[in-house]
């Protein structure tokens, strides 16, 4: 197992933002007529996921995928092509019907903890300056897709000394976030 197989960008070293960093443009796999995203922000809690739902480069174990402010994201370029991969899953995310790229995940469950927010991939974009990844998410994930769970202990050495934390689920700041939406929405009924 090498570095690269977790994720092309996961090895090089922990990367913060740039100081002023404002955004760039995703753009998908298409060689001609690509879909492109505008996002006007940087990105906050970029991770790696290894869930089977995150979009991932081929050969790539984990999605690296964080968050921006939904009102921030705009499709500028062949919006006819975006189509919602599961309806019926909490993060809708648009990909690109012909090379299959996701280009954002929205959340349109008002009561969600994470309402508001986007999910991007910033490996689309070729601007420099976002923030790289600063833990990973649903580790153990990557046996439903086909890890021996045996390389697992393995894997979570190599996440660790990419400094990445692993988790099974989200960091604790996010499931934090979670359980206070929940505690909020108790409180209410
Ligand atoms: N073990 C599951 C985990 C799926 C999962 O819960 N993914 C997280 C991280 S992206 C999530 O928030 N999913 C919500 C969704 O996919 O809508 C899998 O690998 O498919
Ligand atoms: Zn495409
Ligand atoms: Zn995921």
């Amino acid at each position: 197992m090498t570095l690269s197989a977790l994720h092309p960008a996961i090895g090089q070293g922990k990367k913060p933002g740039a100081p002023g960093f404002s955004g760039g443009t995703l753009t998908c796999h298409c060689s001609h007529d690509p879909v492109v995203v505008k996002v006007d922000a940087q990105v906050a809690h970029n991770h790696a996921c290894g869930c089977s739902k995150c979009w991932k480069p081929a050969h790539a174990l984990f999605s690296i995928v964080g968050v921006v402010s939904r009102d921030k994201v705009h499709v500028t370029s062949r919006p006819e092509k975006l189509q919602v991969v599961d309806p019926s899953a909490t993060i809708q995310r648009h990909a690109c019907k012909a090379c299959g790229v996701h280009m954002f995940g929205r959340i349109e469950n008002k009561d969600h903890g994470f309402y508001g927010l986007d999910f991007i991939h910033t490996e689309l974009s070729s601007d420099t300056g976002w923030a790289g990844p600063e833990f990973a998410a649903f580790v153990s994930s990557i046996i439903e897709t086909g890890t021996p769970p045996e390389q697992m202990a393995g894997i979570r050495q190599e996440l660790r000394e990419a400094g990445l934390e692993p988790y099974d689920c989200l960091s604790p700041t996010l499931m934090d976030v979670l359980a206070t939406q929940v505690a909020k929405l108790r409180k209410a009924a």
